[in-house]
């Protein structure tokens, strides 16, 4: 599925009005049918339904599915919002077309108590509002219609968006509950974008005809990373590999206060395909993790004082990538580890206390020709952006891409719906995970996994949308069988791994034959 800011989304609408010769009016036409077949795959014949329909573009979508429906024998009463006023023009050519076919509609405005009744004995409701042109907060008849809808608790179907939400954001003001959505050629951004999200119900995309040669030239990638592409990108291990084949990773992580950091992030990185890996921990934690993880090697010192002489020359390590952050604590010596190991010539996973000493070292990050990853999750990224927590997570994906482009970096944007974005701005949303994850120590986890990862791909982004989605599918498996969303502990999701890989290669197999 592919996603659209709202901009994208009128840029696309008029290049395929100028260069391809598709008016408004036509793909008016193209949405109308396309949401109305959905639409009539779920309703029986005896259901009342109501199509009400604002003053823009999204209500003449709405008009056209009435016509259309109606035309198939279904009970539709159609209800415009305004008496009059300043109807796009579109629409109103589709409300001609509408009362050319014989059929008739009640207006808002004037008939406000009808409404009411109409609303009471209906049992479907289709919400043609409002769509991608809202701006700021609901103003005129929608606000009172969009309550009174959300009242009755029927089923509602919304055309593109649940009227009231902005395209591109996550605030809400008021808005439609929908069952589903019905999102016009792919969803908006603010479907994947928190509260706004809780608004959408199930999303459906539906096609009307817009060249791919225009979306591709009028919008970023930006898409949600499907089970499918995880099932065919997962990697394949040749007969004849060995250890060195799957990556010597280091994962620096822990301090005396945090010990926990440095056991989950490792042992998730060893379930997760590294071929060595090596603990770079202070000596007086060792024995706390040795009994974890005993098929690890480990790069001991008696303080970070001592481990930042050895960060200057890994070359007897032989390291592919580097994983720093859980746990290590903040304090000058970590961050002068961090510093040193951003001049390291190989893959870094920079996650934790590591994101909050790399703020002041940006710009080296820039310098850096390995592929570096950032692993924030909300407040770390607003952190690391000067702005609120609420500024980032309303605006997510602008904000990842902006800030992967400027510093060539990919950024892992964790929270539900993590964002993976690309040094070239490309993104991809994840979808499995549920709030069990909410815990101290999986990102940790998480953090490991993806370490392990980027070692047994060729393509770093596949390697992290498909650490992400596993790290999520696990606890989403957990809930569903043995755990509940309370109770799921880091430990837990690093046990689940195997079970997890296991059934997607199995999964695999059956799908592609091997
Ligand atoms: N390729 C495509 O993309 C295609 C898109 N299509 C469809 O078009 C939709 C976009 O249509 P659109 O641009 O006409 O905007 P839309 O959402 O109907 O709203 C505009 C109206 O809302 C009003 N209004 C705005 N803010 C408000 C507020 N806060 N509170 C109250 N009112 C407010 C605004 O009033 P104004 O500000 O002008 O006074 C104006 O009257 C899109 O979602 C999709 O369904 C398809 O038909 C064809 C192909
Ligand atoms: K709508």
């Amino acid at each position: 599925m592919r996603i659209f800011s709202k901009n994208e989304m009128y840029n696309i609408d008029q290049e395929t009005m100028e260069k391809i010769g598709l008016n408004n009016g036509m793909l008016m036409e193209n949405a109308g049918q396309a949401v109305a077949r959905e639409i009539e795959s779920r309703i029986k014949k005896n259901d009342k339904i109501i199509v009400i329909a604002g003053k823009g573009n999204n209500g003449g979508d709405g008009v056209v599915i009435a016509r259309i429906l109606k035309e198939r024998g279904f009970s539709i009463e159609l209800w415009m919002s305004h008496k009059g006023g300043s109807v796009a023009e579109d629409a109103q050519r589709a409300l001609k077309i509408y009362e050319n076919c014989g059929h008739s509609y009640k207006i808002y405005e004037e008939n406000e108590e009808a409404f009411q009744i109409s609303l009471k004995k209906s049992t479907v409701i289709v919400d043609a509002l409002l769509g991608i042109g809202t701006k700021g907060k609901v103003r005129g008849p929608y606000r009172n219609i969009i309550e009174e809808m959300n009242e009755i608790n029927k089923i509602i179907y919304a055309v593109d968006i649940p009227s009231g939400l902005n395209a591109d954001k996550g605030e809400v003001d008021v808005a439609i509950k929908a069952h589903t959505t019905f999102v016009i050629q792919g969803a908006k951004q603010g479907a994947f974008l928190f509260p706004s999200a809780n608004f959408y119900g199930g999303i459906k995309t539906v096609d009307i005809g817009i060249p791919s040669s225009v979306i591709e030239q009028n919008s970023y990638v930006k898409r949600r990373w499907s089970k499918n592409e995880v099932l065919s990108s997962l990697p394949h291990r040749d007969i004849s590999s060995h250890k060195g084949t799957y990556g010597r990773a280091l994962m620096i992580a822990g301090s005396e206060n945090m010990p926990g950091a440095a056991v989950l992030s490792s042992k998730a990185a060893s379930r997760s395909g590294v071929g060595l890996l090596t603990i770079g921990i202070i000596e007086n934690i060792k024995s706390i993790i040795g009994s974890h993880l005993p098929e690890a090697m480990y790069n001991l010192h008696q303080s970070h004082q001592g481990m930042l002489s050895e960060v200057k020359d890994y070359s007897s390590l032989q390291l592919d990538a580097i994983g720093i952050g859980p746990g290590i604590g903040r304090n000058k010596e970590t961050e002068k580890i961090v510093e040193e190991i951003l001049k390291q010539q190989v893959t870094l996973v920079l996650d934790a206390d590591a994101l909050f000493h790399v703020k002041p070292h940006l710009q080296k990050v820039k310098e850096r020709r390995f592929p570096t990853i950032l692993t924030p999750h909300p407040g770390e990224m607003a952190s690391l952006l000067d702005l609120s927590i609420k500024e980032v997570e309303s605006d997510r994906f602008e904000k990842s891409r902006e800030f992967a482009q400027t510093y060539g970096i990919y950024l892992v944007l964790k929270g539900p719906f993590t964002i993976v974005t690309t040094p070239s701005g490309e993104q991809f949303v994840n979808s499995s995970g549920n709030p069990a994850l909410a815990k101290g120590g999986s990102g940790d986890v998480l953090t490991g996994m993806i370490l392990g990862s980027v070692l047994q791909y060729e393509n770093v982004q596949k390697a992290l949308s498909n650490a992400v989605f596993i790290h999520g599918a696990i606890a989403d498996q957990l809930v569903a069988s043995t755990h509940s969303p309370l109770d799921v502990l880091a430990t837990d999701i690093i046990e689940g791994i195997s079970p997890l890989l296991h059934e997607l290669y199995r999964e695999k197999e059956y799908s592609t034959g091997y």
